[in-house]
Parts: structure tokens; C-alpha cells; sequence
């Protein structure tokens, strides 16, 4: 069903295009100053933005032009009532929330961020094809998909592959995709108006809930705990119906802090995978799917691309970054070729600086498994391995060294391990701070990451 957004737009074009208006008074004063924001009875609810918008819309003759306009598109005879928009608001508070909800809805999609356009490797092959084959199934085996991974790693952009995917390929299923924080503003603005007229939550809910794909990209950010109640039910419905949920987050669910653990549990009974840095391979083909199509203008050695995958991997959006950078210098200095001088030249490294202050466990485990480039889920698993046992004493000792944190504590942080057996890895630790230079150069490493 057409939205009323997308209607009043083709009223606007189609009026535009007769000529009716002259451009600079149809710019000034109609486009972007009206909207449509409610149908009833045979009857159309516009706001308009400033009083000669309204003087201009009522004169009888252009009145006529948009009724019978919008009537002829939308298939059935209707007047228009012109509103104040801040009247409007007031007026119809659930219908605005529930217009706000399909704008959101509707907000466009980044038409980059296709499959076609992601580079798969092994730190991301399980999301690719969890993304890609939820949007051919019409039962959902694997419900929902949680995504997850540090940043700048290609989450949102799977996110807006599978809705780019489906606009294409399955035009008739609806699809909903939002920030965690747009989520939010449509939960509390409905919580807000729901005793003034009707209750404005139960139409949210039903209208969230109709959703066949819902997409929501930051989970972790859906703190607020009233709005997390409604979110609840609108999650149970769409599981109830069959509708696929692809969420992303920058950490396992296990470790959402603020999130109700009913949340939680039901975030882990799909699957959960993760999105690690890019192996050097990877890193590689990424920055040559960037360059596709400009090969023959942009010259640039191989062994460039090497330093920037050796160098920039730990974020693609670094890696972009400073690819863009060096295309962008490359077109001021215009050099033959862009060469590892060159490239050295223009990425000296600027230093990041990181609050002490602000240090947690979180940024010491993110800089342990950045460092071993190992995933969360190893990290606080059971493998007995060598590395991953040494990458779990480097984060035990840190949070101690440096945090003076709790046992209990960072047992909690390390896939609830018991108090005791972090004791014991902390004390191992110590002893191999002054026997193991192989570990206690790692523990350094990673201290001097912190600092960056
Ligand atoms: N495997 C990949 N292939 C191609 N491009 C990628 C890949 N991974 C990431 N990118 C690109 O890197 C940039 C950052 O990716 P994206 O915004 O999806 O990261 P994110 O994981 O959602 O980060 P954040 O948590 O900060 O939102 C985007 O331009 C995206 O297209």
C-alpha cells in the first residue's frame, strides 16, 4: 500500500509537472511546507507550514487542482481540510506517530551497501550467508539473526543489503529497517500520546508487528527500559508470525548491558555471529572492490594496497578513509603512479587519544581480540587452546593492573567464569610477567593500544 508520504509526492510531482504554479512560487511555498497526514471519510488531512502556503492552497481553483489530483490517484473522491502543522501534530498525535513509523520505515536504504558490493572472507562469511539466504527462505530457520562485531566492520552494510536484496528481488514484502535510536523515538513518542487519543502503543505495536523483515541496526543502544516493554511484545509478535529479525550490535548479546535479560535470552535462540577484522586477503579485495571501475585512472601499486591492508584492517572504515585520502591527495599532487612513498608520506599516523579516564573492560577485551585477532566468542568460550588461554590472562591482567576490578567482576566480563579460576589466571599472569617475555611483550602491546 502506497503511504501517505509517497501519495501527497505524486500529487506534488504530478502538479508540478502541469505547470500550473510558476517553479519559484511552487519551490518557495508548496514542496516541502504540505503534508498528508491522515485519509477518513472521504476526507484528506493536509498541514501546511506557513500562513501563504495556506492562503495560496485554499484559493477555490487551486483547491480543486490538488483534490481532484489526489483524488485521481488515489482512486476515490475526496476533500481536502487544510491544518496547521503544529495544530495537526495536537490534532492526530497517534496518526502522526504512526506516519513517523512509515517514514522511518521507508528511510532510504544506502544503495551501495548491496551483496554484490560486500567482500566476503572468512572474519565475515557466516554473516554474509546468514543474510543472504534469510532473504530467499520463507520459513525462518534461524531467528533472529544477531550480528555482531566491532566497528566498521560491514554490519549495517549486510543490513542494508538484505533490504536493498528484497526491494529488488521481492518487491512485496515489507520491510523495516531503523537505528536502534529511531526504534526508540517511535516506541516513547506512542507511549507519550497513548491517553490522549486511543491507545497509540497498540497501534504501533500492530503496525510494527506487520512487518515480514525487521532490521535493526545498533541494538545495543535500545536502553531506555519503558520502551524496551513494548519492543518486547512488538519482538514476540513478529517471531509469532514467522517475520524474520536481522539485528546488529557492537558486542554479544551476553555482554548488553542495560538490556532486560528476557531481551537477551531471546536475542541468543537465533543465531549469533560474529563479524571479526579482515584478514589481510580480505582487507586487500576490499580496497580493490573499491577502485573497481576507476582502475585506468587511479594507478596504484600493489604493494601500496599491501601496506594499507597490513596497516588499516582493524576498521574498513579506516581502510576506505585512507584509500579516499590517498585518491584525494593523489588528484592535488597529481603524481604518476601512487607509490609506498607517496602513500607513507600522506598517512603518517595521527595519534588517538583515548580518555583514561573513560577506560573499561570492554575497551581492554576489544583490545585483546583486536590484538590476537581472536572473536568475543573465543575469548570468553572454553577452547583450552594456548593463545586464546594467554589472551585471556593479558585481559584478566589488565583489568586488574589497570582497572583494580573485582574477580567476580571480570569473571562476569569473561563469559561468567568463576571468581576462583580468575584468581588463578591472574596469578599465572603475574608469574609470566617475569618469566615470559613473549607474554608480558603481548601484555604491553596491548597496554600501548589502550593509549593510543
Ligand atoms: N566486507 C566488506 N566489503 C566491502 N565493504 C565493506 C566490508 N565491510 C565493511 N565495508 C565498508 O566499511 C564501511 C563501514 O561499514 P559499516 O557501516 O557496515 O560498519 P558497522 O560494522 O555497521 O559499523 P558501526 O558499528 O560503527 O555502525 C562501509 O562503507 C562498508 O561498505
Amino acid at each position: 500500500m502506497t503511504s501517505y508520504n509517497e501519495l501527497w509526492n505524486q500529487v506534488l510531482h504530478a502538479i508540478q509537472e502541469s505547470h500550473y504554479f510558476k517553479d519559484d512560487i511552487f519551490h518557495t511555498w508548496i514542496e516541502n511546507k504540505t503534508s498528508l497526514f491522515n485519509i477518513d471519510n472521504q476526507t484528506a488531512y493536509v498541514s501546511f507550514k506557513t500562513m501563504i502556503t495556506h492562503q495560496l492552497l485554499s484559493q477555490e481553483n487551486n483547491k480543486q487542482l490538488f483534490e481532484s489530483t489526489l483524488s485521481e490517484l488515489y482512486g476515490e473522491d475526496l476533500s481536502i481540510q487544510y491544518f496547521d502543522y503544529k495544530e495537526a501534530n495536537q490534532l492526530m498525535p497517534s496518526i502522526q506517530v504512526q506516519k513517523k513509523t512509515e517514514e522511518i520505515a521507508q528511510s532510504s536504504l544506502n544503495p551501495d551497501y548491496t551483496f554484490e558490493n560486500f567482500v566476503q572472507g572468512y572474519c565475515n562469511q557466516e554473516a554474509y550467508a546468514a543474510c543472504l539466504s534469510c532473504c530467499t527462505q520463507i520459513k525462518h530457520t534461524f531467528n533472529p539473526i544477531m550480528i555482531y562485531g566491532n566497528s566498521g566492520l560491514g554490519k549495517t552494510h549486510l543490513l542494508h543489503a538484505i533490504g536493498n536484496y528484497l526491494k529488488k528481488e521481492r518487491p512485496e514484502v515489507k520491510v523495516f529497517y531503523a537505528y536502534s535510536g529511531q526504534l526508540v523515538t517511535i516506541l516513547l513518542d506512542a507511549m507519550k500520546t497513548k491517553n490522549v487519543y486511543g491507545n497509540t502503543v497498540e497501534q504501533v505495536k500492530e503496525q510494527l508487528s506487520n512487518y515480514d523483515y525487521f532490521l535493526i541496526d545498533d541494538v545495543q543502544n535500545l536502553k531506555q527500559s519503558s520502551s524496551q516493554e513494548v519492543f518486547f511484545t512488538v519482538y514476540n509478535q513478529l517471531i509469532a508470525r514467522n517475520a524474520q529479525i536481522v539485528m546488529t550490535s557492537d558486542m554479544h548479546p551476553n555482554e548488553l548491558s542495560g538490556l532486560q535479560n528476557r531481551l537477551i535470552s531471546r536475542f541468543s535462540s537465533g543465531l549469533i555471529t560474529n563479524i571479526s577484522k579482515p584478514e589481510f586477503d580480505t582487507s586487500k579485495a576490499i580496497l580493490r572492490k573499491k577502485l573497481e571501475g576507476n582502475e585506468e585512472s587511479i594507478l596504484i601499486q600493489d604493494n601500496v594496497l599491501d601496506y594499507l591492508a597490513s596497516k588499516f584492517s582493524d576498521d574498513v572504515r579506516n581502510l576506505e578513509g585512507s584509500l579516499n585520502k590517498l585518491i584525494f591527495n593523489a588528484t592535488i599532487e597529481n603524481p604518476e603512479v601512487i607509490d609506498l612513498d607517496f602513500a607513507q608520506r600522506i598517512l603518517m599516523k595521527e595519534p588517538v587519544i583515548i580518555n583514561q579516564d573513560e577506560l573499561t573492560m570492554k575497551q581492554i577485551k576489544k583490545a585483546v581480540v583486536n590484538f590476537y585477532g581472536f572473536t568475543y566468542k573465543d575469548l570468553e568460550g572454553k577452547s583450552r587452546q594456548k593463545n586464546i588461554m594467554n589472551a585471556r590472562q593479558v585481559f584478566v591482567y589488565l583489568s586488574r593492573e589497570l582497572l583494580h576490578k573485582a574477580y567476580v567482576a571480570i569473571g562476569q566480563e569473561l563469559g561468567n567464569r568463576d571468581h576462583t579460576t580468575i584468581l588463578s589466571s591472574y596469578e599465572r599472569a603475574r608469574q609470566k610477567m617475569e618469566n615470559d617475555k613473549a607474554f608480558s611483550m603481548a601484555v604491553d602491546k596491548v597496554k600501548a593500544t589502550l593509549k593510543q
